[in-house]
């Protein structure tokens, strides 16, 4: 077996007076590409939250590359990449401030990162932006400039949340490759995300989470053998136990239909 690079053992927490996660375990090997999906409120984001060690008052134990981080030791987090589904992305800073600022929180110079910085625009034909402030960015563009941002550090670990959000056909193949790539090196990666014809593109392992519980994880071909489903979005419907999609998109189209009388 390759190195354990992340291990949740009986990972429980509530929020708000309500159990989110409900003993999840869970280990992650060097190399993985793990597509981590689940409806809408499963606990996904609140995962991966207290994995970046932004929420502690949790249950049961987190280690990442083999240390428990309640332990107190954050070293750990030099060596994470995140891409946050709705960064706060500092509008006045131009992409260079901004990727130099955090490129230098990661611990780089911030002449390395600033170059570092303008190679990695320049590969997404981003670097005639590099001194344009962000607020004049498209959508896409933003997102290039966060997963750019992710990366200057050469993280071993990355968690992705939604990291193809706005990007085009061809920026979504770039950086499937990429991601390929980075795990054919020895990078792991966590990835989050709705889009189920990637997650199973991507993955070499989905784990289904539904409830704040692990309710199924293997590869695709694995998961496929298993429900006789598909392709992943019918197995997500089929394990979600949903198959009234037709149903709600009729009765919403007539409510719609119906507040559109004019009397
Ligand atoms: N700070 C909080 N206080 C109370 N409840 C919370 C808090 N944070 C999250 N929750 C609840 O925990 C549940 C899981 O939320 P989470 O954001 O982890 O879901 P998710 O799987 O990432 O969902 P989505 O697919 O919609 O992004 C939801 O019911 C949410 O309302």
């Amino acid at each position: 077996m390759t190195e354990k690079i992340l291990s949740l053992h009986d990972l429980t927490i509530d929020l708000g007076g309500k159990r989110v996660l409900n003993g999840i375990n869970l280990d992650v090997y060097k190399g993985q590409i793990i597509g981590y999906i689940g409806p809408n409120g499963a606990g996904k984001s609140t995962t991966v939250k207290i994995m970046l060690g932004l929420i502690e008052d949790y249950q049961g134990e987190v280690e990442i590359f083999g240390q428990d981080i309640a332990a107190g030791d954050h070293t750990y987090k030099r060596r994470i990449g995140y891409v946050p589904e709705n960064a706060e992305i500092y509008d006045n800073l131009t992409a260079s401030e901004y990727l130099a600022f955090i490129g230098q929180l990661y611990g780089l110079d911030k002449d390395a990162a600033e170059t570092k910085a303008w190679q990695l625009m320049r590969e997404f034909d981003m670097d005639h932006v590099f001194r344009t402030r962000l607020s004049a960015f498209s959508k896409g563009m933003r997102q290039k400039v966060l997963i750019i941002s992710s990366l200057l550090h050469d993280p071993d670990l990355l968690f992705l949340d939604e990291p193809l959000n706005g990007l085009d056909a061809n920026s979504v193949m770039i950086i499937k490759d990429i991601l390929a790539q980075l795990a054919a090196q020895g990078k792991t990666i966590f990835y989050s995300s709705h889009i189920m014809d990637v997650v199973e593109k991507i993955s070499n392992r989905i784990v289904l989470l539904i409830d704040g519980a692990v309710a199924a994880d293997g590869s695709f071909a694995e998961l496929k053998e298993q429900s006789k489903e598909g392709t992943l979005e019918d197995i997500f419907n089929q394990l979600t136990g949903f198959d009234e999609h037709e149903d709600v998109a009729g009765n919403f189209v007539s409510i719609v239909s119906g507040g559109a009388h004019h009397e």
